[in-house]
């Protein structure tokens, strides 16, 4: 019954969601009918003013579970839990109004079956608002895929290189590079395609496999480290930005932030031993209001 929980009695203009929050976002048919055509442009954001900056220069912003490895420190992905997702995805579409916002499922969520996968997708748009989910996509998972497609979700697809496999692969590998691996990414972008994905990612694999897959498939790829044959592009912002202590060598730095971050720290560390911060205009006065 509306009135009954706090959450509705008050409403906050922020929260709710109304006709016109779901249309001025980039829709899922908008997406699709990318295909072939003006490229699409996608960064992951994991944090409000994040979004805010990329949320008008962007198509689709990816609340990615590299957030594990970027912003919480762990050596892989494979720690990253549903709770992480949801505070992060939360986070991103507060702090934006216009791309269409992803959200990975993280590892051990969603590969256990359909029933699974579901459970974990319809709460994670439940709980943040966003528009899709991403799910790294060995040929097994096309079943859920499908299973969650035919029951509104929208699934982003991930082949090539799949960052959860890291154990199973010894490492994070580029895939492609012999005629067996070919086959298999071709294989599981097939299927991913078949069982209904709006999109799919195409991480580390050879310019001609990018190619190969983006023919393949009725679906616009968003490539990362994956030549400019995809329809997309999508790159993990801090290592865009310069702020990550490593980066793979798909990378291409916009920026020098780790640079610009340790001159300003110098800097202020500096005044404050000299003692000349604070400074005048940085104190208050009797008196006064301002
Ligand atoms: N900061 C960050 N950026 C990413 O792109 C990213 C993450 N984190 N975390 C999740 C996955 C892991 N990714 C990675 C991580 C390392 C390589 C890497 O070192 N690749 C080697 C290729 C080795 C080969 O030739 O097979 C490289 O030299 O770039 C690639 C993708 C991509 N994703
Ligand atoms: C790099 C993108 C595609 C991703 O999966 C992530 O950020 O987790
Ligand atoms: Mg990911």
């Amino acid at each position: 019954m509306i009135g009954q929980g706090n959450s509705l009695t008050r409403p906050q203009r922020s929260s709710m969601v109304s006709k016109q929050t779901i249309l001025k976002r980039v829709t899922v048919p908008a997406l699709r009918a990318r295909k072939g055509g003006e490229k699409l442009v996608c960064l992951t954001a994991y944090t409000a003013p994040m979004a805010q900056f990329l949320d008008p220069l962007c198509d689709v912003l990816l609340v990615g579970d590299s957030l594990g490895m970027v912003v919480h420190g762990l050596p892989t992905t494979v720690g990253v839990t549903i709770e992480m997702m949801i505070l992060h995805g939360q986070a991103v579409m507060r702090g934006s109004t216009k791309a269409l916002v992803a959200i990975d499922l993280p590892f051990g969520s969603y590969e256990r079956s359909p029933e699974q996968a579901f459970d974990t997708a319809s709460r994670i748009l439940m709980e943040t608002g966003a528009q899709a989910v991403k799910v790294e996509a060995a040929e097994g998972v096309a079943e859920s895929i499908a299973f969650l497609t035919g029951r509104g979700i929208p699934v982003i697809g991930h082949v090539g290189l799949r960052p959860q496999a890291v154990n199973l692969d010894g490492g994070f590998k580029a895939r492609g590079r012999s005629e067996a691996e070919r086959e298999r990414v071709l294989a599981e972008a097939r299927a991913t395609d078949a069982a209904g994905a709006i999109a799919m990612v195409v991480e580390g694999v050879t310019p001609d496999l990018a190619t190969e897959v983006t023919a393949a498939v009725g679906c616009p790829t968003i490539g990362i480290g994956a030549s400019s044959a995809c329809d997309g592009q999508i790159l993990v912002t801090e290592d865009m930005l310069g702020l990550f202590e490593w980066a793979p060598k798909f990378v291409r730095h916009y920026a020098d932030l780790r640079g610009a971050i340790c001159d300003a720290v110098a800097g202020y560390a500096a005044d404050v031993r000299a003692g000349s911060f604070p400074g005048g205009a940085e104190e208050y006065r009797l008196g006064a209001r301002s």
